[in-house]
């Protein structure tokens, strides 16, 4: 890999928080780039950009551009510039009179060259564009007053807004709105990807992300930011090499990994059903799933390559115990959790085995109850965990009491367990034990429906039966999971829009969201 290009893929990977990306800044300036021929460059990008939006959107005449006291309103003044002189009628908002000296310059330029200002937001009412320079990353201050009021009015304007580095008002690494803030269509990210922008209470702000790249350069970054990274974004391209597609010629199904899913009940009989077929996508060579015995029938019927383990049952229906001659230790990853009931007694054994395992649904449930920290350092084996919200509350009632921040409560469940903490939402959050946290950029509310967390389960442990057999990694493996599953949830929705994507129809776009690679 060239320095250009390993600078290109870290800055499509991290995400910095805003006193990381102040730090990085500092270092540039101090190395002697004017701050005004980076602002230069940065929204003459900005510009370029928006210009190329504009050759599709022929209706835009008038564009309304909000500038804010600092350098993100500069940003503003400079595209609103470039767009006046491409024929753009253009006006401003800017509602705080004492700017920036930079700032200062390019507003007295602007207005010299005939552009109307204003500090009420109603001048900008009908425009068809609107460009949000008011605040950039860095914002601690929560808006108020006439400018909260103004953000307000905006939003409830039918025009698209197009917002330079965050939507005003957004924190930068909560992604919070502080007090209101913009809701942007579109969000064109300045040089790194901030944190706030892949949390889940940015996304009704954020619109279509993108990362506008200014050429930071990797030495900068890399004195700031550690390696490897605190926190990333799972990159397509990255997560789809680590899919096991290329198998060696000369192999056989015990080669390419056994899983074992432990799942169902006579309550909830279709949640391990969803979780072998995903499994079955997943290409695991040899797939066993052990259910109450009088579900046999039923998984055989649906799953005609699995091998059955009947086990015996509870009274309520739920898995009493595996049957004696079944070798926990034998199969190179054990999947289990989904449907099983708090009546299942089968968890502790799984623990107790020296086998990768993924823990979901009642499988967390009973650490919940018997003590998850403890329970899970004790363990040899690599640990996955999937919870939702819900159930990683369960799990961790004191991290869930003490952090604010989802990003530090699922760092520290991590470290405090030596467990891979996917802790699932729309914007999924994967934490390993050395405290790094990745985030699924993209995803869809499609997938918020009932079972496809099994499927899920049924992909990730089919994944890791086949690492913990080869020589793979499990660890980038977890993260393919997620971003694969979400693939195939995005591609469902395209075709069947989103009401069709239940989960026994995702199982069936994991193959199609990843044929054509
Ligand atoms: N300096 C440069 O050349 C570059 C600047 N960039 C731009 O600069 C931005 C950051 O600039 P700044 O640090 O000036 O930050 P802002 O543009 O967000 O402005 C901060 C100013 O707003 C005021 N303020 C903060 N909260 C307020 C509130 N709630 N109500 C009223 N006023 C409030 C502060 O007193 C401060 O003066 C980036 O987001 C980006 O757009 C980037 O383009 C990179 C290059
Ligand atoms: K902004």
């Amino acid at each position: 890999m060239t320095r250009t290009d390993r600078r290109k893929a870290t800055v499509e990977s991290i995400l910095v928080t805003a006193e990381q990306m102040r730090a990085i800044e500092a270092r540039v300036f101090e190395a002697g780039i004017p701050v005004a021929a980076l602002m230069e460059k940065v929204a003459g990008s900005v510009a370029r950009r928006i210009e190329a939006l504009l050759q599709e959107m022929p209706e835009v005449s008038r564009v309304g551009v909000l500038v804010g006291p600092g350098h993100n309103g500069g940003d503003a003044l400079v595209v609103a510039r470039e767009l006046h002189f491409r024929g753009y009628a253009i006006a401003v908002y800017q509602p705080l009179s004492k700017l920036k000296a930079l700032t200062s310059q390019h507003a007295q330029y602007l207005a010299s060259l005939g552009v109307p200002f204003d500090e009420e937001i109603s001048a900008l009412e009908g425009c068809d564009l609107f460009v949000d320079g008011l605040f950039g990353f860095g914002l601690e201050r929560p808006l108020s007053g006439a400018i909260a009021e103004a953000v307000d009015r905006l939003n409830e304007w039918d025009s698209p807004v197009l917002s330079i580095d965050l939507p005003s008002g957004l924190h930068t690494d909560t992604g919070q709105p502080l007090g209101t803030a913009v809701r942007a269509t579109r969000t064109f990210c300045l040089g790194l990807w901030k944190l706030g922008l892949v949390q889940d209470e940015a996304l009704a702000y954020v619109g279509t992300p993108e990362l506008i790249d200014f050429d930071l350069p990797l030495a900068d970054i890399e004195a700031v930011v550690s390696r490897p990274p605190a926190l990333r974004r799972i990159v397509a391209s990255c997560a789809r090499s680590q899919l096991p597609l290329d198998r060696p010629q000369v192999t056989h199904k015990y080669k390419q990994g056994h899983l074992l899913l432990v799942a169902s009940s006579r309550r909830y009989s279709g949640a391990g059903l969803l979780a072998g077929l995903a499994a079955r996508a997943s290409g695991v060579g040899m797939l066993s799933i052990a259910v109450p015995e009088s579900l046999k029938l039923l998984y055989n019927g649906h799953l005609p390559e699995a091998l059955v383990v009947g086990c015996p049952e509870t009274e309520t229906g739920a898995i009493a115990a595996f049957p004696e001659e079944l070798d926990l230790q034998g199969f190179s990853a054990i999947a289990c959790g989904p449907g099983l009931t708090l009546d299942a007694a089968v968890v502790p054994a799984i623990l107790d085995c020296p086998v990768p395992a993924v823990l979901d649904a009642d499988g967390l449930n009973w650490l919940a109850q018997n003590g998850t920290v403890e329970r899970l350092s004790a363990r040899e084996a690599p640990t996955m965990l999937t919870p939702h919200p819900g159930e990683f509350k369960r799990l961790f009632p004191q991290i869930e009491r003490t952090e604010v921040q989802r990003c530090d409560r699922v760092r520290r469940a991590a470290v405090a367990t030596g467990a891979i903490v996917v802790l699932k939402g729309a914007r999924t959050a994967i934490a390993h034990p050395d405290g790094t946290v990745a985030f699924l950029p993209e995803s869809t509310p499609a997938l918020a429906r009932g079972g496809t967390g099994d499927v899920l389960t049924g992909l990730l442990g089919g994944l890791v039966a086949q690492a913990s057999v080869g020589e793979g990694a499990i660890a980038p493996l977890v993260e393919a999971a997620v971003w694969w599953h979400a693939q195939a949830g995005r591609l469902a929705a395209r075709e069947r829009s989103p009401l069709g994507v239940d989960a026994r129809t995702l199982t069936d776009y994991l193959i199609a969201s990843i044929v054509d690679l």
